[in-house]
């Protein structure tokens, strides 16, 4: 298997821009500056490089500015610039006092941020403050970068605390470029009435800069019986799936069971369905060959979703392989990065899936958040004790249907735990481990067309972070965030607990990680405050990158445990009051609106 690094959308990747900014006094201030200036600039883009990745792999490029920037005409050339190179966001650099007004980046739309070095000789940290004070009466907000400790004059090393600000500004902020101009496609529209289903065009519009696209799930039925899908893939693809994803028990009754050949049909129409739905999204050059032009095009679509319930699911089979295999760093093409595919077209989980994909380059877990199991409940139908990271009760993700393979945990850390991580440094063998820990259940009888879903259980013992973006009437969209880890429960536990709800589906037990607060006070709370059926869950501890991100979109947060030394949001918000965040919060994405108005 060989590591695909590819643009799967039309234009090209955002790029970082820096911009180097001094005081533009000539006859000596100016000049012992240019240097010094340029190179923080230098190390600024040396670091981001090294560090930050596409979510499709390839390296983050940065521009810099072609000259130091010391007053207007300067500022205007790098704008000029950027524009030119694709720039999304914009870094200024500063180790000495500037002229503010005259100097800093004035477009509304490019995430900025401002580091100003923490030197003595000259005041960089007073044109940092004049800078912020500047941005936030124009009603601009940035990012204030700020060492904690001194630094001497043409000390080249970037600081941990500056190099973790720097990466967290520049990766939410790429996100927010990246997701620019792209589409959400919804194959299909409402699944059983859900409101999320609804794609609410200002919201993509206005909050995310996307454009939405629709096609009728009847498109499948059209490509399948015409052939309009690569005929060598297909084989390809079907016997790689004989191969590799074994099919588990049938636990439906013999009146509903679909008969063998039934069966094999179905695996047919689920594997032409999953390459169906990836041409849909980004197209395929092979459909051109083939005289289907505009089919090859796709729809530049970044993430998608399938309604299946149940127009589709009452007579064809359930799209779970096509959503599992999607959604996973793998297929038979080898290892890949995942796509972002919403079970039953929910466009906000699709939403949150997309954040957390950006934020994090790894596969995301779509899960419905079905039940909370109590210490009480667990003794009363098992008769042993939930412990250790359990013991206070756990969320039990199950999506009914299917989940990122990715997600039964096979993959490992240096160390030898238990994973999920960017496909680029996925293995083969760890590609193969999450394919062996996946049964393909018969699908059961709420799909009467059949289908098969992924049946596993997600290891224990790794950092996760639950999400969701909710829309909410008078206030916009909102973003709620649960960091926790994943859990084990012994087999006689989760036996019991996993066959009262639908064994066939993937199973992720979920605890949050408890703080004494609001919601956070127990875990019933954390799942009572929940705001819808679904979330979207990342691997790793991220939701201070959420919570950057969303800033920078005016997403509000309306429940979080992140600790409180990980935010980090534009300067502008300790405007909107500083002893209760969370309202200062809404009352900053509130006054400034979404970012594309
Ligand atoms: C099978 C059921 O219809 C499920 O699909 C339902 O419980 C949901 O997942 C709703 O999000
Ligand atoms: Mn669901």
């Amino acid at each position: 298997m060989t590591q695909q690094f590819v643009n799967r959308y039309k234009g090209s990747l955002p790029k970082i821009g820096i911009r180097p900014v001094l005081d533009g006094r000539e006859g000596g201030i100016r000049e012992s500056l240019e240097n010094v200036t340029m190179e923080m600039a230098k190390s600024v883009a040396q670091l981001l490089t090294e560090k930050l990745r596409h979510s499709n792999g390839m390296p983050v490029e940065c521009v810099i500015a072609d000259t130091t920037i010391g007053g207007v005409a300067e500022a205007a050339q790098a704008a000029e610039k950027f524009r030119r190179e694709g720039v999304g966001v914009s870094i200024s650099v500063t180790p000495s006092w500037c002229y503010p007004t005259e100097t800093i980046d004035t477009d509304p739309t490019i995430p900025k941020a401002i580091w100003g070095f923490n030197g003595t000789e000259r005041p960089g940290a007073v044109y940092l403050a004049a800078a912020m004070s500047a941005h936030n009466q124009k009603g601009i907000p940035a990012f204030a970068i700020y060492g904690n400790d001194v630094q001497d004059m043409g000390d080249k090393t970037i600081t941990p605390d500056v190099e973790q600000k720097l990466l967290q500004f520049a990766k939410s902020a790429l996100a927010v470029a990246t997701l620019r101009g792209k589409s959400y496609l919804s194959m299909g529209n409402v699944s059983m009435g859900i409101a999320s289903c609804i794609a609410d065009e200002p919201f993509f519009q206005r909050y995310l800069g996307m454009r939405n696209e629709y096609v009728d799930m009847t498109e499948f039925v059209r490509r399948m019986e015409l052939g309009i899908y690569d005929k060598d893939e297909y084989e390809k693809a079907l016997q790689w799936t004989k191969d590799n994803c074994r099919e588990g028990d049938d636990v439906n009754p013999p009146h509903l069971k679909r008969t063998r050949e039934q069966k094999d049909g179905d695996w047919q129409t689920i594997v032409k369905m999953a390459l169906i739905a990836r041409d849909l999204m980004i197209g395929n050059p092979k459909l051109k060959e083939m005289g289907f032009g505009e089919e090859a095009r796709g729809r530049n679509a970044i993430a998608a979703g399938f309604q299946g319930q149940r127009a589709w699911t009452d007579y064809f089979p359930t799209g779970d392989f096509l959503e599992a295999m999607l959604t996973s760093s793998f297929d038979w093409n080898g290892i890949r990065e995942p796509f972002v595919v919403a079970t039953e077209n929910d466009t906000l989980n699709a939403v949150t899936m997309l954040f957390g994909s950006l934020l994090t380059n790894s596969a995301q877990l779509f899960a419905d958040v079905r039940t909370y199991w109590s210490p009480d409940a667990v003794r009363r139908v098992t008769g042993q004790e939930l412990s250790g990271l359990a013991e206070n009760g756990v969320i039990h993700l199950i999506n009914s249907g299917p989940a990122s393979l990715d997600w039964t945990g096979q993959a490992k850390a240096e160390d030898g735990s238990p994973t999920v991580k960017p496909f680029w440094q996925l293995t083969e063998e760890e590609a193969q481990a999450c394919l062996d820990a996946t049964l393909w259940r018969p699908a059961v009888d709420f799909f009467r067309g059949g289908g098969f879903s992924t049946d596993f259980t997600t290891r224990g013992g790794m950092p996760a972070t639950m999400a969701r973006v909710n829309l909410v009437a008078g206030i916009g969209p909102v973003l709620q965030i649960a960091e926790g880890y994943t859990v084990e429960l012994p087999d006689d536990i989760h036996n019991i607990l996993d066959k009262r709800t639908d064994q066939t589906w993937p199973t992720t037990w979920f605890v949050p990680n408890l703080n004494g607060e609001g919601p956070f006070r127990d875990v019933y709370s954390v799942m009572n405050a929940w705001g819808s059926n679904h979330c979207a869950v990342s691997y790793g501890h991220n939701g201070a990158d959420l919570i950057t991100l969303a800033s920078m979109l005016r997403i509000p947060v309306c429940m979080h445990n992140v600790p409180a030394e990980r935010i980090f949001r534009p300067s502008a918000w300790n405007a909107f009051g500083t002893s209760d965040p969370e309202g200062a919060d809404y009352r900053a994405c509130g006054v400034y609106g979404p970012l594309y108005k």
